[in-house]
């Protein structure tokens, strides 16, 4: 495994940054992302998650902490790591942890999940966090053999409603649940405050993206601010 046992345990607590800039926009490259990714390294991240291969491979160039990589495929249905080519491309450019879209839906190659973490987990060293949307999600998705549960994806598929913050009460059910795999909250976060909760709510860790990295989102909550 490219992370062992104590080197995921020093992930507990922490705060996960996550850099992504999206199709056309000025920070896509992925110099820019590796430089944001080890500018969050200073500030305290205990691990990045980026998206793509090139993103991937020099941000695991730029910094020390773990790299949790995605691949983004379209916009709906299943788009991040849809596919078991995909997640293998993640592992290949160097993720020690690969994220991939882990609901119930139908996947794009026909594969189910488990076929998905098991061909990662044959093919590569890296663990593999499932994106979920749900509590079924998760259940399902630590029964297909995940290493990490995500909410990543709640408020995205139809099963939960798009809270505010973080979706704190799907986080307390999935601690109730008692999976035993690490909960990393996702989605949404936008204070220290809301990170905090998270923490509290039972997560193992928790990942902010767009309030520390994505400037465009950031100005426009403060123009907004300003306007209203
Ligand atoms: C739903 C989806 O596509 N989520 C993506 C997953 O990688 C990213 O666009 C998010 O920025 C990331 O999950 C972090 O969340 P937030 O940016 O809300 O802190």
């Amino acid at each position: 495994m490219l992370l062992n046992a104590a080197e995921l345990e020093a992930l507990r607590g922490g705060l996960i940054v996550s850099a992504q800039a999206y199709p056309g926009e000025p920070m896509r490259t992925p110099q820019t992302m590796a430089q944001v990714a080890a500018s969050a390294e200073i500030g305290g991240a205990v691990a990045v998650r980026v998206q793509g291969t090139a993103d991937i491979q020099f941000t695991r160039s730029a910094v020390q902490v773990p790299v949790i990589g995605l691949f983004k495929d379209g916009h709906d249905g299943v788009f991040i790591t849809p596919t078991i080519h995909h997640a293998l491309a993640v592992a290949q450019a160097g993720a020690h942890i690969v994220a991939l879209d882990g609901t119930r839906r139908a996947r794009p190659d026909g594969k189910t999940l488990a076929e998905t973490i098991e061909a990662v987990h044959e093919r590569s060293a890296a663990l593999v966090m499932a994106d979920c949307g749900s509590l079924d999600d998760a259940l399902a998705a630590a029964e297909a053999g995940a290493d990490l549960i995500g909410t990543t994806l709640a408020g995205y598929t139809g099963e939960r409603e798009k809270t505010d913050g973080p979706d704190i009460q799907l986080l307390e059910q999935i601690v109730a649940s008692t999976l035993g795999l690490p909960l990393i909250a996702e989605g949404r976060i936008h204070t220290p405050a809301q990170a905090r909760s998270a923490l509290d709510a039972g997560a193992f860790a928790v990942v902010v993206g767009t309030a520390i990295t994505h400037p465009a989102s950031i100005t426009g909550w403060f123009d907004a601010a300003l306007r209203a």
